[in-house]
């Protein structure tokens, strides 16, 4: 009995140990066997008839009928293994022919992948299913297969380079994939209408750091005159100190969008932003083929100017080498996998500090603290913190 137990221990370690094509062949595999099995038990229909009148063959009540063995995927994941190895089959997995692509938006079950054979709907292998913790996201690096009907099957999915996301709005707990692979997170921020929001910055900036990719802010509309304009500009020089990459452009008046074009080739960058502050028109005057809505298109076709981009929607612009991801408008940005001990780390500018008398000091008003002298001293700038203490205030505790 002892020495089944650790078979079976052994065949679910190596299956964990299997490349994920000898996992999906397995599981492919396991697959087969369980529906074999299911359909072989419906074939027993006196068996299922008498159990429907509560007896069984013998008469006994149905209730003490011995127990159906576990459909759980494991069971026929360890008979596959069996079967692969008295077979041989487990190091022959055939190499089917795998085409490379990128997800360029999702929908129900599937979505649109460009890839050597241009753009077509796509589904998911079941099996892929199991073994991704998430589903597949706009950006997503895949390998498919043909089906006949000329549409892809998804067979594996590349190792993200980055995963930018946030918590879903309604379900916190719940982590929602805005985009991945991503090389930057290009925040656009209006100079003015609506207002220039740093503590909004200040979110995302920390979810590109969580994400692995580089922030980037683009300050539209600064063709725009208004009597805080220098409050603003001060507030960049603050960013820029930080080491933060600003371009001060204007979609209206296509101001600075050469040289944020130069930036961005050849890289994959995710727009991010509020309604109103003008990405769609920043994507628009980026390169004119986007052809993205923006509010006042909208209005003129009798919308509601609500959002319209209600998903995440990958772009590739060939004639000017750039990759570009477009979201919905976002009113909020909330962070996640983070906690009140993790924040003081997003800010550099508490860093090179003495350190605080207490070593687990959260900065808000422990004796001995630098950074709260720092900030009295002028040295840190006071919004900044001030927004660090806002941010702390939404995180959960840290879980030691
Ligand atoms: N003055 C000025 N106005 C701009 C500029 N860019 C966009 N706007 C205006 O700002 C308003 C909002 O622009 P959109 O491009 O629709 O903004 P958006 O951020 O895409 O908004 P949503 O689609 O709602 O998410 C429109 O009335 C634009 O004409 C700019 O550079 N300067
Ligand atoms: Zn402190």
């Amino acid at each position: 009995m002892a020495k089944k137990k650790k078979q079976k221990q052994n065949h679910l370690e190596r299956f964990e140990n299997l490349s994920d094509e000898q996992k999906m062949e397995i599981l492919s595999s396991a697959a087969r066997l369980r529906k074999a099995h299911k359909m072989k038990r419906s074939d027993r229909g006196d068996w299922k008839r008498n159990l429907e009148r509560g007896r069984d063959h013998s008469g006994k009540s149905a209730s003490r009928m011995p127990q159906q063995k576990s459909d759980g995927l494991e069971d026929w994941t360890r008979k596959a293994m069996e079967l692969a190895d008295s077979m041989n089959t487990l190091d022959k997995v055939s190499e089917r022919e795998l085409f490379q692509g990128v997800v360029k938006s999702i929908s129900r079950g599937g979505g649109i992948v460009r890839g050597s054979h241009g753009e077509m709907t796509f589904s998911l292998k079941s099996e892929l299913a199991m073994l991704q913790k998430t589903g597949v996201s706009v950006g997503e690096e895949i390998f498919y297969s043909m089906k006949g009907d000329g549409n892809a099957l998804v067979e594996r999915i590349a190792k993200r380079k980055s995963i930018f996301s946030r918590p879903d709005p309604l379900r916190p707990k719940l982590e929602r994939v805005i985009a991945v692979n991503i090389d930057y997170v290009c925040m656009v921020s209006s100079l003015d209408s609506p207002a220039f929001n740093p503590y909004f910055i200040d979110r995302v900036l920390i979810g590109a750091r969580q994400s692995g990719a580089d922030f980037v802010l683009c300050l539209n509309k600064m063709d725009l005159e208004f009597k805080d304009k220098e409050k603003v500009l001060k507030e960049l020089d603050y960013y820029r100190k930080l080491g933060v990459t600003i371009f001060e452009v204007s979609a209206e008046e296509d101001l600075g969008i050469d040289e944020l074009k130069l930036f961005l080739k050849g890289k994959k960058s995710v727009f991010v932003g509020t309604s109103g502050v003008g990405k769609s028109s920043l994507l628009n005057t980026i390169s004119p083929g986007l052809d993205i809505k923006t509010q006042e298109t909208r209005e003129k076709a009798g919308g509601r100017g609500r959002h319209t981009t209600v998903m995440s929607t990958f772009h590739y612009l060939e004639e000017d080498d750039l990759y570009i991801i477009d979201t919905p408008g976002f009113r909020e940005f909330n962070l996640m996998e983070i906690n009140k001990d993790e924040l003081k780390f997003y800010f550099p500018e508490f860093e090179g500090l003495e350190s605080c008398k207490f070593n687990n000091c959260q900065h808000i008003h422990e004796l001995g603290c630098t950074v709260l002298d720092a900030v009295e001293k002028d040295e840190i700038y006071e919004r900044r913190y001030d927004s660090y203490l806002r941010i702390l205030d939404t995180l959960p505790k840290s879980d030691t």
